[in-house]
């Protein structure tokens, strides 16, 4: 089938039960000790759920150590029922009323194996699945060689969910470095990107803050991390950079954690998105003229 190359239009209304609420990053210490992590994962979204919390978003890879040679040890059949730690998170989000961004697990599918969000709402529904679309790969020699496509498949499908707290695109961690993708999200009328993240120490030094901030003022929208803490004493080539954060629309730092275990909480006020775009209409000064974006997906099932 020909593509047809569409320009895409303006983003449709933001639409959310709430326009102001809580949303808590969860930066988890992770442990080898997978029924632990569950536990303390739980404890964790409780100790939110309390503190105010609408939304909770924990790490991308919460429930092990993100380590490629131990992580198919610890993968869950989460469509076959198999999952324990997706089991978790509807829980309690079912208990708490909550909508929970469930981080990502490895996930056992068909012989192969994923980094996979669940996006849970507050029935303790998977309202959402998103698979990693952007696998990392880097050889720095001297520095870092890491590559997730030894281990993870590919996700195929781009996640945008609504939920209670509004309309989100979910993307994991490498996924940040795509700026097509957040824009497609916001196309489709995402006001939160949500992103469980574990960057390493040499990139996210150097990129973190950055890569967060553009997203969040490439689209006049939140965007949201959430990466688990550090393990300093961890002999793990791959050190974990931490500094989960939430970012406003303007590219302010609404809260940011450290490198140690915390919970952050911060506001998001959904108004704010259409005062900023109100003040800098970025949209209507965009030449739709000489560049495109194309939202390959949508046009072929068009
Ligand atoms: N877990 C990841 O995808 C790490 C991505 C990363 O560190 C980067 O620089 O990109």
């Amino acid at each position: 089938m020909a593509l047809v190359s569409v320009s895409i239009g303006p983003a449709p209304p933001l639409q959310a039960k709430t326009n102001k609420y809580k949303i808590a990053l969860c930066q988890l210490q992770v442990t080898p000790d997978k029924d632990g992590n569950i536990a303390h994962a739980r404890a964790r979204i409780e100790a939110a759920a309390t503190a105010g919390a609408k939304l909770v978003v924990l790490p991308e890879i919460w429930n092990c150590p993100y380590a490629m040679e131990t992580l198919p040890s610890y993968a869950e059949d989460i469509d076959g029922g198999g999952s324990p730690s997706v089991s978790m998170l509807s829980e309690v989000a079912a208990a708490r009323k909550i909508t929970v961004v469930g981080g990502s697990i490895p996930e056992r599918s068909s012989g192969q194996l994923f980094n996979t969000c669940c996006v849970i709402g507050p029935g303790g529904e998977i309202k959402a699945k998103h698979r990693k679309l952007h696998l990392f790969g880097i050889d720095i020699p001297g520095d870092i060689t890491f590559r997730e496509s030894d281990t993870f498949t590919a996700g195929q499908e781009l996640t945008v969910v609504d939920t209670d707290v509004g309309r989100i695109g979910i993307g994991i961690c490498h996924d940040i470095r795509f700026p097509e993708l957040a824009m497609l999200y916001r196309s489709r009328g995402a006001h939160l990107m949500c992103y469980p993240s574990a960057f390493n120490m040499s990139t996210g030094k150097l990129l973190w803050d950055l890569m967060q901030k553009s997203r969040a003022v490439d689209n006049q929208l939140f965007v949201a991390t959430c990466s688990p803490a550090r393990d300093t004493n961890s002999h793990s080539e791959y050190m974990i950079w931490g500094h989960s954060s939430l970012i406003g629309p303007f590219g302010e730092v609404l809260a940011a954690a450290g490198h140690e275990e915390a919970t952050i909480i911060g506001e998001i006020d959904l108004s704010l998105i259409e005062a900023v775009r109100e003040h800098l209409p970025l949209e209507t000064q965009s030449r739709g003229d000489l560049y495109r974006l194309v939202d390959v997906q949508r046009e072929y099932a068009s």
